[in-house]
């Protein structure tokens, strides 16, 4: 018998607990044992409906039974997920989680302590929700020399931007449907303002280029300020608006990674990419490029995953799936401004002051633009020669153009 305590009962652990249970007969013919769900902890102390008999309120009754095997984190912060976490790891129990937070802060230490103690730590949930990425990456693109990851990582915004065009939801109108979905995070300024996608893109990077990449040191851009104006200009040339994540290898072990929206073309498969799902191209030199796709968040593609990972330390609780990364370092993570690439500008003024700052540029259109606005795509710069370009300017959106 392999024994799971959940901590945490929210939209992923409610979703946990149902698939564990649902697809029980199903998984112990998989793990050939019998996987069973031991105890639940939430936060609070009132437990109804029918796994009421699991709940405890101490997690000290968990950490203690050396008969629980895997505890699975789906708290989310580094609060109480970091103390649980790390006493687990300590009472040589496998831990897997949805939290990517959790991994893009501490998963360089908390993947040491699992090493130190012979179990695992496992995250294949933290990044994209029910899509296989992690395992894939770190396994089936093994042979490659990864130099790229782009993705559209959070489900919520991607969801937000969708809503926003194709059914006119304001952003309020639109972020309240992504919360009532279980899309958003707990505080979904996380979402909004790009943080929830830095901490994908840092995991990304972390397990392709081989060293921890901390959230501080990312570059991070939300959509907060992306108006239903820039997707009609966009729309205009066959663009459209996403938040992407990116990292890039660089010489001498370097990352550039950065959070921003972008205007990617039509032709291009992210573009294609709507609703809650998510999607993360990966280019190697051997595969070229392959591209995840799926449902980046919500209670059961999330569930998916967790529930996999427990299948897969199920399977041997013995075995060393130590899939790390060495420390990450200061000057690890390089600035996106080398990076070439057109940009998207949307300022106050004319069409001749924007080519007398930039030189040869498209401009664009869009019905119901104030006479005073002017949108148009620069010729490929560097940020911070367009930034010095426009400096006489009142520019309102400045994006780049995926290449
Ligand atoms: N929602 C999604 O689609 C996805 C979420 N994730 C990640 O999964 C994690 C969970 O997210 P989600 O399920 O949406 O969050 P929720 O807010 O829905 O659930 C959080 C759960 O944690 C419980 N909790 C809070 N504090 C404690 C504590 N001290 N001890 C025990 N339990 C506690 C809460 O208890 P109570 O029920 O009593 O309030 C609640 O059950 C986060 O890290 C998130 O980033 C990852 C991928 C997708
Ligand atoms: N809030 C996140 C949940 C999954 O990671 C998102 O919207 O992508």
């Amino acid at each position: 018998m392999v024994n799971v305590a959940l901590l945490g009962f929210g939209t992923v652990g409610s979703g946990v607990a149902e698939v564990l249970t649902r697809n029980g007969d199903l998984i112990d013919s998989r793990v050939d044992d019998l996987v069973r769900l031991k105890y639940i902890k939430r936060a609070r102390e009132v437990f109804d409906g029918p796994y009421q008999d699991l709940f405890v309120k101490d997690f000290s009754i968990i950490e203690q039974d050396p008969q629980v095997d895997i505890v699975v984190e789906t708290i989310g912060g580094t609060g109480a997920a970091l103390d649980y976490t790390t006493r687990a790891l300590k009472a040589g129990k496998s831990v897997v989680t949805a939290n990517k937070e959790l991994v893009a802060t501490h998963g360089y230490e908390l993947l040491q302590l699992a090493k130190e103690h012979g179990v695992s730590y496992l995250f294949e949930a933290s990044v994209g929700g029910g899509i296989p990425i992690l395992r894939p990456l770190t396994s089936c693109l093994a042979a490659n020399d990864l130099t790229q990851i782009t993705g559209i990582l959070n489900g919520t915004t991607n969801y937000i931007l969708t809503r926003m065009i194709q059914a006119g939801l304001t952003f309020e109108q639109a972020l309240k449907e992504a919360q009532d979905k279980g899309y958003a995070e707990k505080d979904p300024t996380a979402d909004v303002d790009g943080h929830d996608a830095c901490r994908k893109i840092c995991i990304l990077a972390a397990l392709a280029f081989g060293h921890h990449v901390y959230p501080d040191q990312v570059p991070t851009e939300g959509i907060r300020h992306v108006t239903l104006g820039d997707a009609a200009y966009a729309d205009s040339k066959g663009y459209k608006i996403k938040l992407l994540g990116r990292a890039i290898r660089q010489p001498e072990g370097k990352v550039c990674a950065f959070v921003a929206p972008h205007l990617v073309a039509d032709t291009a498969p992210l573009a294609g990419v709507e609703d809650v799902f998510n999607a993360i191209a990966v280019t190697g030199n051997a595969i070229g490029d392959v591209m995840f796709y799926g449902r980046g968040a919500g209670k059961l593609p999330t569930a998916s995953a967790v529930v996999a990972d427990v299948i897969d330390i199920a399977k041997d609780l013995k075995r060393d799936r130590h899939n790390g990364w060495a420390s990450g370092s200061p000057d690890l993570v390089v600035s996106d401004d080398g990076l070439t690439s057109k940009w998207y500008v949307r300022a106050q003024g004319t069409m001749d002051q924007a080519r007398l700052a930039c030189g040869e540029i498209q401009p664009l259109a869009r019905s119901g633009a104030p006479t005073s606005e002017v949108a148009f795509l620069t010729a490929p710069m560097p940020r911070p020669l367009v930034l010095d370009k426009l400096r006489g300017m009142e520019v309102a959106s400045l994006f780049r153009v995926l290449d």
